[in-house]
């Protein structure tokens, strides 16, 4: 057991997916996994281990933004020797060319936290993706048809942000969209070595206005977490 996790050491896979909303982790479980046993409702933050083709796999709730998303990875990682984890989340796109429910490959993440900030004074460390990862991924995307995005995301702290020239400057700086976690996973797993990859579909496109709808975004996007699935089983 951790602080946060009920698990024993041992209940949790190497390759752990990680959507925000802990009911999607739910359906990801249930859509997608053989013989799957729910192991943490600590918070209500589900989280559950199954196989997937034959290959253990654990998906967990991280709740929304950095704070939350880094509690969970630390005792992921630290606690339960995770070494492969993936985010499946949403995001709000910030280009015009990126369109509702596209799926994103997070190369790196731009973010406007202190949390990284606060560990290397005076520097700014480089968030970025297993390359690893993200090449399987690309792989395993390209080869199911999808037209997926590869680039910058922005991790944000603010949902409602009351800065949106700084969020419109970055997409002219080519960011493709804004979400709040990929920033604190990459920073966690450079620093326990192991591999970290951020996927995101598009629910909002913060240009147009156009969303979709919350059933939506805690029970579909399956293309990402087919994507994910099979990135941890290549
Ligand atoms: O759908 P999830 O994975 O929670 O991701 C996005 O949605 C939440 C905001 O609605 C934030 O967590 C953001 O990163
Ligand atoms: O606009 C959005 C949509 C999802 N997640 C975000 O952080 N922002």
């Amino acid at each position: 057991m951790s602080i946060h996790l009920e698990a024993k050491v041992g209940e949790i896979a190497e390759s752990v997916l990680l959507p925000g909303d802990p009911l999607r982790a739910k359906y990801i479980a249930e859509t997608f996994l053989e013989g799957t046993v729910c192991y943490n409702n600590v918070r209500g933050m589900l989280g559950y281990t199954g196989t997937y083709k034959g290959n253990r796999v654990s998906v967990q709730g991280t709740g929304m933004g950095m704070p939350s998303a880094a509690i969970y990875i630390h005792e992921l990682i630290n606690d339960y020797g995770a070494k492969n984890l993936i985010r499946v989340g949403t995001c709000g796109a910030i280009q015009h060319d990126v369109k509702i429910r596209d799926v994103i490959i997070a190369q790196a993440a731009a973010t406007d936290s202190a949390i990284i900030r606060n560990q290397f004074p005076g520097f700014d460390f480089p968030q970025i993706g297993s390359f690893d990862l993200i090449k399987k991924a690309y792989e395993v995307g390209t080869d199911k048809g999808l037209s997926l995005r590869v680039g910058n995301v922005l991790s944000s702290d603010v949902f409602y942000s009351e800065s949106q020239e700084v969020v419109n400057k970055l997409g002219k700086h080519g960011v493709l969209a804004v979400e709040m976690e990929a920033a604190v996973l990459y920073y966690l797993s450079c620093k326990f070595g192991v591999k970290g990859l951020c996927l995101v579909t598009v629910s909002d496109h913060i240009l147009t206005g156009e969303q979709t709808t919350s059933q939506e975004r805690q029970t579909t996007f399956n293309d990402m977490i087919e994507v994910a699935l099979e990135t941890v089983s290549k």
